[in-house]
């Protein structure tokens, strides 16, 4: 199976054109491809196909094998990957995802990409829509949170998958490897759930870890950075544009008077190759 590897400030991913390449059960292979002993190594398989209803249909597997709505960062790599491999000769390219259509848009300076800027969709701020346990109806705004007898304080939303945010004043304080998972799938989320952990630096500059669904710690998310910018203007943190720095380098985030998010960052193809097993 001939692949590509791409990362969005880290957060990597193997792409494969399913509309060529014989992928097999697509859980199973995430699996053992992104396994980073056995395997190709990666945060995420992404399979792209064709789409009735847009010009590709994207699916995103995490490295457990969980099938996600939703992958920011990869977004951008597979718009990237696209346009470089002739599949489409547009540069704003409409992705069809469990979390609806999303539309990545590359942006050219005298010729040279210089970013690709992602049209993220609105934010869904309702339990239901997150999905978090309690009225659907209700948002999760600064709410209190018992993990194990300790109770945090958490914004929750989705922006096509669901996301856990925490606000604290020292992010290197955060043991997130512990803490991670113990929120990831707890019962409040039935579905489990993205972990961020948010230190405010200014009213435009947010830094930001993440526990990532069914990928543990990456160096990067994008819906993540995404659904950090919302809760933090929703706290009163922020105004509506903000620079968000990951482990793997910075994401710009807006959230536009239309409602949607948009977040601008690079992608990185780094090698290709044919996966033998
Ligand atoms: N682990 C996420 C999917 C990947 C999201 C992240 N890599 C991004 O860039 O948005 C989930 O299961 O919802």
């Amino acid at each position: 199976m001939q692949f590509a590897k791409w990362h969005g400030l880290g957060n990597d991913f193997v792409i494969v054109n399913g509309m060529k390449e014989v992928v097999g059960d697509y859980h199973k292979q995430a699996l053992a491809v992104c396994d980073r002993n056995f395997g190709i190594g990666a945060d995420g398989l992404v399979v792209l196909l064709p789409s009735e209803i847009a010009d590709f249909k994207m699916r995103i597997f995490n490295s457990d094998g969980s099938e996600a709505d939703m992958c920011g960062n990869a977004t951008r790599c597979v718009a990237r990957y696209l346009y470089e491999n002739q599949l489409t000769d547009k540069t704003v390219i409409t992705l069809d995802t469990l979390a609806g259509i999303i539309t990545p848009e590359l942006i050219f300076e005298n010729g040279r990409l210089v970013t690709v800027k992602v049209d993220m969709g609105e934010p869904k701020l309702k339990r239901g829509a997150i999905p978090l346990a309690g009225d659907p109806q209700e948002q999760a705004i600064n709410i209190p949170f018992l993990v194990e007898g300790e109770t945090y304080h958490i914004t929750s939303l989705s922006m096509g998958n669901p996301h856990c945010i925490i606000f604290v004043d020292d992010i290197r304080t955060v043991n997130l490897p512990v803490i991670g998972p113990k929120i990831e799938t707890h019962i409040l989320f039935p579905k489990k759930t993205n972990v961020e952990f948010l230190q405010i630096v200014d009213r435009h500059t947010i830094r930001m870890r993440v526990w990532e669904r069914g990928a543990g710690i990456t160096k990067a998310c994008g819906t993540g950075a995404s659904a950090a910018l919302v809760a933090s203007v929703l706290n009163g943190y922020t105004d509506r544009q903000a620079t968000v720095k990951l482990d793997g380098g910075d994401l710009f985030i807006e959230w536009a008077s239309n409602n949607h998010i948009y977040k601008s960052g690079p992608a990185v193809e780094v090698f290709r190759g044919k996966y033998l097993l």
